[in-house]
Order: C-alpha cells, then structure tokens, then sequence
C-alpha cells in the first residue's frame, strides 16, 4: 500500500507549477509542507485525478493514475475548500454521497452511522450541514471522504481556521484513519506535521527540497539552534543577523529564537530543533544565501 510518483511535472499553460517531483509515499501520515504556492494543492488534485499530469509516471497502491475510474474507487479527498450541500441533514448528506458513490442500501446503513461516530457527529445526524461549526463540517469532510473505505486519504489545508481543540481532534482522527490507509497531509502549519507525521516532503516552487523522516529533517537544523533574552531595542539589530523562528515579549525584554551556524557574537543558549527550525533552516537555505547569516 503506497503511491509511487516518479518524474511528475506539471503545467498550467507556460507556468510550471510541478517540476519532475519523484517521491514514494508509503502507510501512514505523510506531511506536505511548504509556502503559499508551492504546488501542494495542485499535486493532490493530481493524485486525486481531478488534473492531468504533463510528464512522469503515478502508480496508486499499484494502479496507474491513469485508470482514474479505479484510482478514485480507492482515493478519498477533502479539498481546502470543502462545502456539502448546505440544506441537508448531516445523515441525509452522508445517504446522498452513498447513493452517488454506488454503496448499496445496506451497506449505507451500516457504514454511515459507523463513520458519524468515528468523527464525533453521531449526536449531529440531524444537523443541517450548513448550521454546523467549522471544526464538525471538516470532521463530516473526512467522514464523506472516506465513506467508500478508501485505501488513501488525502487531505488539503484541514486545520487552518480551526480553534485548537478541535486542531488536536482533528489531528487525532487522521493518525486514527492513518493506521491502515496511505494519509497525505498538506499545510503550512508546521505544528500539524510535528505532532501526527512519521514522514514528510517539503515543496517549494514546485520542487522537492526535502524528503524523508520528521526526524532527519530536524537534524538538519541540529546544532544550530538558539535562545537568548534581549532587549527590545536590540530586537532589530539581530532580527537582520540571525534567522528569528520565534520571539515572546516581556515587558522591556524579548526572548528569542533563532538560528546560527557558528557561535553568536550575543550571550545565547543553543537549544534542541523542532520541525519550525528545520523548515526555516531549509526555506533559507533554498533562498540562496548559502548559510544563516552571522551578527555583526
Ligand atoms: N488554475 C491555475 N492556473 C494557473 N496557475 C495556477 C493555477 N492553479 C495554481 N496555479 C499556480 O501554480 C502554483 C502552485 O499552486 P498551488 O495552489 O498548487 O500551491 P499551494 O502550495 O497549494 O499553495 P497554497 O498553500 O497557497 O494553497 C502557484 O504559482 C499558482 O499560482
């Protein structure tokens, strides 16, 4: 059970938004990170078969990309923007997607209550769709999306706009989900990828900068990493020295963070990588300027 992509690129008109991308996606949650624009969104839809791909070769769980037909009869999607038709009942929603999916009465019978609980809708079933919060519309997206048993479940952007309880529940149900299926996360949100993703690939116009473990990718930045208390006024001098990953203000003094790969010339404290650091660290490293800057 994996997807295979192997030299994919792809173009809108003259503008190449994928280019030669090859990655092998196996079980379990899988993070796409990266910037605005990056080609996220338009690899998914790729993989969904909701676009054509110009160049390269897409296998899914051993199915061409091309044979859309059964591709899709093992894919589930839930896109960034995701609207179900707003005047149904939640289960009513859920029966209708059923019928056009081609699930038999029965089996619709069983299988929709069964979903309704796994993402906490069961007390909702009457619910119309468009009464429900932000965070239980996401969660009946997953519920539609893999109301056919999917062997893979990708999911665009599912926790921006979210408060963060229901950004760890969510979370929580795509890990659940991800124990037997391909699931591909995509966001910028590099927390969402540090608390659910074993591996991950970053994109940035349109090319692969990284692939592999959440854990080799934190070690890139290893070392690197450091905090110091300042004062406010200084916060400009080194906000153009270092790369800053995080700041907190404290009355007239600023703990921060930030990245170095030599020794600061200001009284700091190296601290362990997070996912942040290491995506800063790689986003810069791409910019190219060779190396994080030093104070001066
Ligand atoms: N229909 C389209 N026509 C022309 N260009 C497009 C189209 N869709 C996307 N693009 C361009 O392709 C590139 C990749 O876009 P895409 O939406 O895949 O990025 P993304 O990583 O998902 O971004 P975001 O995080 O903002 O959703 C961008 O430069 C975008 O402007």
């Amino acid at each position: 059970m994996e997807i295979r992509i192997r030299g994919l690129s792809k173009y809108y008109g003259k503008k190449q938004a994928l280019k030669n991308i090859s990655l092998t996606i196996p079980r379990g949650m899988f993070g796409l990170l990266g910037p605005n624009g990056a080609g996220k969104t338009t690899l998914m839809k790729v993989l969904a078969t909701l676009l054509k791909k110009q160049e390269g070769r897409i296998e899914i769980c051993g199915i061409p990309i091309e044979n859309a037909a059964a591709v899709r009869a093992v894919t589930g999607y839930l896109p960034q923007e995701f609207s179900l038709y707003p005047n149904m009942g939640v289960y009513e929603a859920m029966d209708y997607l059923g019928v056009l999916s081609g699930l038999g009465k029965a089996e619709r019978k069983k299988r929709i209550p069964i979903l309704l609980r796994k993402v906490n809708l069961q007390d909702q079933t009457k619910t119309k769709v468009k009464a429900l919060s932000g965070g239980m519309r996401r969660r009946l997206g997953i519920a539609q999306a893999i109301l056919h048993d999917p062997k893979v479940l990708i999911v665009d952007e599912p926790t921006a706009g979210l408060d963060p309880e229901e950004r760890v529940r969510f979370r929580n149900l795509l890990c659940e989900i991800a124990e037997e299926r391909v699931v591909i996360l995509s966001t910028h949100i590099v927390g969402d990828i540090e608390a659910t993703c074993e591996n991950v690939a970053v994109l940035d116009h349109g090319e692969i900068l990284y692939h592999g473990t959440v854990t080799e990718l934190i070690r890139m930045a290893d070392g690197n990493v450091y905090t110091a208390t300042v004062s406010r006024k200084d916060m400009e001098k080194i906000k153009s020295a270092y790369l800053v990953t995080s700041m907190m203000t404290m009355g007239n003094n600023v703990t921060v963070r930030f990245l170095s790969e030599s020794v600061p010339g200001i009284r700091a404290k190296k601290c362990e990588a997070g996912v942040e650091d290491a995506y800063m660290y790689l986003m810069h490293e791409k910019e190219g300027a060779g190396h994080v800057p030093e104070f001066v």
